[in-house]
């Protein structure tokens, strides 16, 4: 009998995982598979639960939480050699990993997906010995989803974001870097860079508006040294996805980007934080198999 391993964050977003637990749990029954659950405690708990879910031969790992979640059960699994297929129910806040694929918010919905035995073959980014779903991105503007609070972001959801973020732009200060990408040099004054594997970052849908998740390439998207109102005029271009036209923007596809800085940038992996560049960033062509909607295809 196939077995599945549901890994699940009781906090995320608005808590919905742990109100529908028994649901899950029964259409994933139903579905064929023998399942058990686990419910995170904190830092760290979905990697360890999904490195033990592989030891211990299950072929399924589902994560029910939020990007931070998938992040984690991902970073448990993308250095094994026989890795489960993955599964998702998004349950956080922004879901930007699920957006991408189509998987619906609905609980239900979701669970049809999981029981529809349709996979894909996804990418993920690897940087140093870390993995990550949807980005890496360096600059302060950045920081924001890991500084958001957990209780801000269940009780306003997605608004918690922007009300940071106004918060954080004056603050935005450019540095000087050295980016190797697939063989080409860039050197310049940057405000932030963006590595994103998938089309979805940050809610926006549009910010990466041609990254495929099964191609090899991220998109990758470096805002050069900007002032503060032409930095506010980018944002707004960027909710209509129009700001890889700027002349400010540089949009190229890569598999292999190394990034230098002079002084101190942050990194951020999938929304937490990623310690300090530099740090070079690969792409892994097609590393999971991942349960996603029948219809995806059509509809990209
Ligand atoms: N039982 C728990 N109590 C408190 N925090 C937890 C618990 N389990 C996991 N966490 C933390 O929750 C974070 C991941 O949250 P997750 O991404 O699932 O939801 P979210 O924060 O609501 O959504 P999003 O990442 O989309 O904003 C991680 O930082 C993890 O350490």
């Amino acid at each position: 009998m196939k077995r599945a391993r549901l890994i699940y964050n009781p906090t995320s977003g608005r808590e919905q995982i742990r109100k529908n637990l028994a649901y899950i749990l029964e259409r994933l029954e139903k579905a064929g598979y023998e399942t058990s659950a686990h419910a995170t405690t904190g830092e760290g708990s979905a990697k360890e639960a999904a490195r033990k879910a592989a030891e211990n031969g299950y072929e399924l790992v589902v994560a029910a939480g939020g990007d931070g979640t998938i992040f984690e059960v991902v970073n448990g699994l993308a250095e094994l050699k026989d890795r489960p297929k993955l599964g998702l129910i998004p349950a956080g806040t922004t879901n930007d990993f699920a957006r991408a694929l189509h998987i619906p918010r609905d609980i239900e919905k979701a669970c049809d997906v999981l029981c529809g035995e349709h996979y894909e073959p996804i990418d993920i980014g690897k940087v140093d010995d870390r993995y990550f779903i949807n980005i890496a991105a360096g600059g302060t503007l950045t920081e924001l989803t890991y500084e958001v609070p957990s209780k801000l972001k269940t009780a306003v959801g997605q608004l918690a974001y922007y009300i940071k973020g106004l918060e954080k732009l004056p603050q935005i200060t450019p540095r000087m870097v050295r980016i190797e990408y697939d063989g080409k040099l860039f050197e310049g004054e940057i405000m932030m860079f963006l590595v994103s594997n998938t089309n979805s970052v940050g809610g926006f849908e549009k910010l990466a508006p041609d990254a495929s998740i099964q191609d090899g390439m991220f998109d990758f998207i470096v805002v050069k040294k900007l002032s503060f109102p032409e930095f506010l005029h980018l944002c707004t271009l960027a909710l209509r996805g129009e700001h890889i036209h700027h002349p400010k923007v540089m949009y190229v596809h890569a598999n292999r980007i190394k990034v230098e800085v002079q002084g101190d940038m942050q990194l951020n992996l999938d929304g937490e934080h990623g310690g300090a560049l530099p740090a070079e960033f690969v792409n892994l062509y097609q590393h999971f198999e991942m349960l996603t909607p029948k219809e995806r295809k059509q509809r990209r």
